[in-house]
């Protein structure tokens, strides 16, 4: 398998389709050989998360149903991020619609992608915080480029993790440690990250890190595949279902919570405070 994967990644039998997509804010590749998608996130600089970009995501994953995938590849364009999380902007001074629409994608987004019945794993090949680090978490294997950091850092911008990140968390890296980590809005660096087992496994630079990504890909590839999806949904089923019965509550909490002037207050001093940098 893994010298077929070679060859196909060398390009000699390799049939890699671009995803015709409505926009560039992914890139989406096929290899219409085994099936394994690379969804690569390309929102310059940052892959900061807007509405448009998780709705590139969402729309994507869901034509993913359709598709011949066997697995998925998440990455980014950017040389130094994964991506920055939730794009501050969209929880500074929004309306109460758009901050509606913005948090129902993020909801959609995570619930096609958390519940995704083939292999996902994220190729980390930059910072990760708060909303980034979700998307990793989301995923079944997480491996980092060295150097750089992950982490629900929340707490120090003034917010707080909602519920299902805090469970996403807890499901990788147990109860106790999410605890302090929560409290703390810890951004951990990638050595410290396999520490604690938040991520897999470290990769020495993106290069190792896309064959590290599809090494796992192809030991996955030879489990059948109902047996595999089937304990996957079983484990992740009660974190899912607990977001899936109260998106109404949950998203009614992100409302009333962003629109307090003392959380405006802290995104506004965060927000100048990344632009002084
Ligand atoms: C009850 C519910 C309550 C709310 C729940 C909210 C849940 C989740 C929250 C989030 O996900 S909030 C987002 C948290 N993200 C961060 O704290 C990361 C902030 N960014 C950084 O630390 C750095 O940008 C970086 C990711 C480490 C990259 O550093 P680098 O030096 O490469 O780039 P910068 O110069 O800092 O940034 C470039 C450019 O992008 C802007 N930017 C960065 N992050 C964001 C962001 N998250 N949203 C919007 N914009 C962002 C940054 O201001 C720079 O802009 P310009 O100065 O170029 O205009």
């Amino acid at each position: 398998m893994f010298v077929l994967r070679q060859c196909l990644t060398l390009g000699t039998k390799s049939s890699v389709r671009n995803f015709a997509a409505a926009t560039n804010l992914v890139n989406v590749k096929i290899n219409e050989d085994t099936g394994v998608v690379i969804m690569e996130l390309n929102k310059p600089p940052v892959n900061s998360l807007n509405y448009e970009l998780l709705e590139a995501m969402h729309r994507t994953l869901v034509k993913l149903e359709n598709e011949r995938c066997s697995g998925m590849i998440l990455t980014s364009s950017s040389p130094n991020t994964f991506s920055a999380g939730l794009d501050l902007l969209e929880m500074y001074k929004p309306t109460v619609d758009k901050a509606r629409k913005f948090w129902g994608m993020l909801q959609n987004t995570w619930i096609k992608l958390y519940s995704a019945p083939y292999p996902t794993v994220a190729a980390i090949n930059g910072h990760s915080p708060a909303g980034g680090c979700l998307l990793a978490m989301s995923c079944e294997y997480r491996i980092m480029v060295p150097k750089k950091k992950i982490g629900l850092n929340e707490t120090q911008l003034g917010i707080v993790a909602p519920q299902w990140f805090q469970d996403c968390m807890k499901n990788i890296i147990g109860s106790r440690q999410a605890e302090k980590a929560l409290i703390a809005g810890t951004l951990f660096s990638s050595e410290e990250a396999a520490k604690i087992g938040l991520i897999d496994e470290l990769a020495t630079d993106k290069e190792d890190l896309m064959k590290k990504a599809h090494d796992f890909m192809d030991e996955q590839l030879g489990l059948p595949p109902l047996a595999r999806s089937t304990v996957k949904i079983g484990f992740r089923k009660d974190t899912l279902n607990r977001l899936i019965n109260s998106r109404e509550v949950d998203t009614k909490y992100f409302i009333d919570f962003i629109f307090q002037p003392k959380v405006q207050e802290s995104l506004e001093m965060y927000l100048q405070a990344l632009k002084k940098k």
